[in-house]
């Protein structure tokens, strides 16, 4: 379990960027982090995997202080698909992916062919295995995002974090890629994942946490806290539910 209890941040000394958030994320489970834009989820989720350190609170992965722990031993727990990312020197996509197993590596080792094999099979899963040998920086927006989600699955850790991963690709893909988050927490690993379309989370997602102004609004099982009440307070817009053939819709009024 990754244990997140009452942490605050800022980036600067004028006010709390995040305040008093407490949540858990347990394996076999699917959170969706929804907020307006500004609101703090990438904070949050930031503050997960280590990267920012919250000003007060505690974060455990397990039974670990997430202070004890180094980036590596942190991402043999965690993987972690960033908003955006530019790799500095110009990497081939398959070393990009084959690079997810590097903190299982010892010192100075390099990703085998097996590893390589392993990777290649998943650019497969989200058809993009004609990439592998192309310069990771040349890509579109969605096939980087893509290829950082190939990477993260070949990380292979229990616990993955998601920061608006749907967000350059196309419906076909966004689908694919919430079912299978969907399929990993059902067989076991805890996923957490900032999104911006409220759908996509009633969906496929199990417990949902709103965030405006850098706090916890509302928390809970989709089916108590997924409500147009609460989505208009999230929001500030005027937001309504309805069935259609059995799914629920969430659209703006
Ligand atoms: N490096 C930084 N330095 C200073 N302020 C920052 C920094 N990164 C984010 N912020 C500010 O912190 C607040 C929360 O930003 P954050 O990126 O966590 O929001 P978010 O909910 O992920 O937003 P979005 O949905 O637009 O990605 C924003 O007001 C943002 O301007």
């Amino acid at each position: 379990m990754i244990s997140v209890n009452n942490i605050s941040f800022s980036y600067d000394t004028v006010g709390d960027t995040i305040k008093n958030i407490s949540f858990t994320l347990n394996k076999g489970e699917l959170i969706a982090l929804l907020g307006p834009n500004g609101s703090g989820k990438s904070t949050i989720l930031k503050c997960l995997n280590g990267i920012l350190k919250p000003k007060t609170g505690e974060i455990y992965i397990e039974n670990y202080n997430i202070k004890d722990l180094s980036y590596k031993e942190i991402a043999k727990f965690i993987s972690i698909v960033p908003q955006e990312h530019s790799a500095v020197f110009s990497y081939l996509v398959i070393d990009i992916v084959a690079m997810g197993i590097t903190p299982y590596l010892s010192f100075g080792r390099m990703p085998t062919t097996k590893d390589y094999k392993e990777a290649y099979t998943k650019l497969e899963f989200f058809n993009i295995q004609h990439l592998a040998e192309k310069n990771y920086n040349q890509l579109s927006g969605g096939e980087k995002q893509l290829v950082l989600i190939a990477r993260a699955l070949m990380q292979n850790t229990d616990y993955l974090i998601m920061d608006e991963p749907t967000s350059h690709l196309d419906f076909k893909n966004q689908h694919l890629l919430m079912e299978e988050l969907k399929k990993l927490s059902e067989n076991g690993k805890g996923v957490i994942t900032a999104l911006h379309d409220p759908n996509l989370a009633l969906r496929f997602c199990d417990r949902i946490i709103m965030v405006k102004n850098g706090e916890i609004i509302c928390s809970g099982d989709k089916t108590e806290v997924m409500n147009s009440q609460n989505l208009q307070i999230l929001y500030d817009v005027p937001v309504s539910m309805n069935k259609v053939e059995d799914v629920s819709i969430i659209y703006i009024n």
